[in-house]
C-alpha cells in the first residue's frame, strides 16, 4: 500500500456529498469525478478520493483503508470506531433529538421510562438513557424513523432534526436534544509521517478557507479625522490600510470584518462618518 498518498473517503451521494466535494476543491485539490466513478486520483496533490456510503466511512478509516474521511459527527460517534476527529467542518449542522407524539403530555426524560423508542442511533440513545437513569426499549430501524409512533411501532423516536419539519409533518414534537452534530474530518491513527505531513497541509488549507468564509473585505470612504473612531470597529488583521482620496480631508479605509459582527458594526461605522461602503467576499485568508 502506498504510504505517500492520502486516501480521503467522502459520501458518494447524500447530504454531505456536495459540501465535501466543494471543500476539497476550495482547498485547491483538482480531480476528475466522472459520473459513477467510486475512486479518483487528484491531479495536483498526492491524494485519492473514495466515494462511499457514509456509514461505512468510520470503519474504513479505522482500518486505515482510507486515511481521512468526511462524515457527520453523529455517524462517527454512533460508529464508536477508533479514529481521531481532527477538524469540525461547519456544514451539515443538525441535532439528534427525541420526539414524541404532539398530543403527549411530556414532563421530562423520566417520561420515557418503560417506553419504546425507534432510532437509527442505538448507541448514542443508549448512552443518553443510561446517563439519565432511564430504562427504555430501543427499537433499531434504518430509516423513515418518524413514522414509527403513528403506526404503533414505538412510543417515541430519536432521529436527526434540522428545521423540525419532518417531526411536525409526522405529528411529533421535539422533547430532548441528545447530540449536536456537524460534518467532521476523521483521520486514521495509523498515518505514516508523509501522510501526517499531507494532513497538516490539508488542515492548513481548510482553516484558510473557513477563515475566509467567516470574514469579509471592507472598503469605505471617510473624513480623515473619523479614521480613528471607525478603526475601533474594524480590528482587521493587524491594522486598517488608509489611502488618501483625491478630495482633501478624505481617505479610503480597507480592512477585514467578521461576518458575525457585520450588521452590528456596520451601523456604528456609518454613524461615525463612513460612506461608499463596499463589502467583498474573501477567497482565502491566511493569518
Ligand atoms: N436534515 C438535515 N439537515 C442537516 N444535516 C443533516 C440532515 N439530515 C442528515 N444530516 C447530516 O447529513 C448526514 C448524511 O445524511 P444522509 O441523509 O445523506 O445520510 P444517509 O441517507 O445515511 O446516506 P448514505 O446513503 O451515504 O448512507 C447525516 O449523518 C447528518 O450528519
Ligand atoms: O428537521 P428536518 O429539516 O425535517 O430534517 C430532518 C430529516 O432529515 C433527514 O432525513 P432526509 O431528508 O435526509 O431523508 P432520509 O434520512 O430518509 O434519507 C433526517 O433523517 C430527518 O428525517
Ligand atoms: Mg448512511
Amino acid at each position: 500500500m502506498n504510504d505517500d498518498i492520502l486516501r480521503i473517503a467522502i459520501q458518494k451521494s447524500g447530504r454531505l456529498s456536495e459540501d465535501s466535494l466543494k471543500l476539497i476543491k476550495e482547498c485547491g485539490i483538482r480531480f476528475d469525478n466522472g459520473a459513477g466513478k467510486l475512486k479518483t486520483d487528484a491531479t495536483n496533490f498526492p491524494a485519492q478520493i473514495l466515494f462511499l456510503r457514509d456509514d461505512d466511512i468510520p470503519g474504513y478509516v479505522e482500518d486505515g483503508v482510507a486515511h481521512l474521511g468526511i462524515v457527520g459527527g453523529n455517524v462517527s460517534e454512533e460508529s464508536d470506531k477508533n479514529v481521531d476527529t481532527v477538524h469540525k467542518l461547519g456544514f451539515s449542522k443538525c441535532r439528534l433529538s427525541i420526539g414524541v407524539l404532539s398530543e403527549h403530555q411530556y414532563d421530562g426524560v423520566h417520561d420515557l421510562e418503560g417506553k419504546s423508542i425507534a432510532t437509527t442511533y442505538p448507541r448514542l440513545l443508549g448512552k443518553y438513557l443510561e446517563a439519565n437513569g432511564v430504562k427504555a426499549q430501543i427499537h433499531e430501524i434504518s430509516g423513515s424513523v418518524e413514522i414509527a409512533p403513528s403506526i404503533g411501532l414505538a412510543d417515541a423516536v430519536c432521529d436527526i432534526v434540522s428545521s423540525g419539519s419532518t417531526l411536525l409533518s409526522n405529528g411529533l414534537k421535539e422533547v430532548e436534544t441528545i447530540f449536536r452534530s456537524e460534518a467532521v474530518m476523521i483521520a486514521s491513527k495509523q498515518l505514516s509521517q508523509t501522510q501526517q505531513g499531507l494532513l497538516d497541509q490539508l488542515l492548513f488549507r481548510i482553516k484558510s478557507v473557513q477563515e475566509a468564509k467567516n470574514n469579509k473585505y471592507i472598503l469605505l470612504n471617510c473624513p480623515t479625522d473619523a479614521v480613528e473612531n471607525i478603526s475601533r470597529f474594524l480590528p482587521g488583521m493587524r491594522a486598517p490600510t488608509i489611502l488618501p482620496l483625491a478630495t482633501e480631508g478624505w481617505c479610503s479605509l480597507h480592512s477585514v470584518i467578521n461576518e458575525n459582527e457585520f450588521w452590528e458594526n456596520i451601523e456604528k461605522i456609518r454613524q461615525a462618518g463612513a460612506e461608499g461602503i463596499l463589502v467583498i467576499p474573501i477567497e482565502k485568508m491566511i493569518q
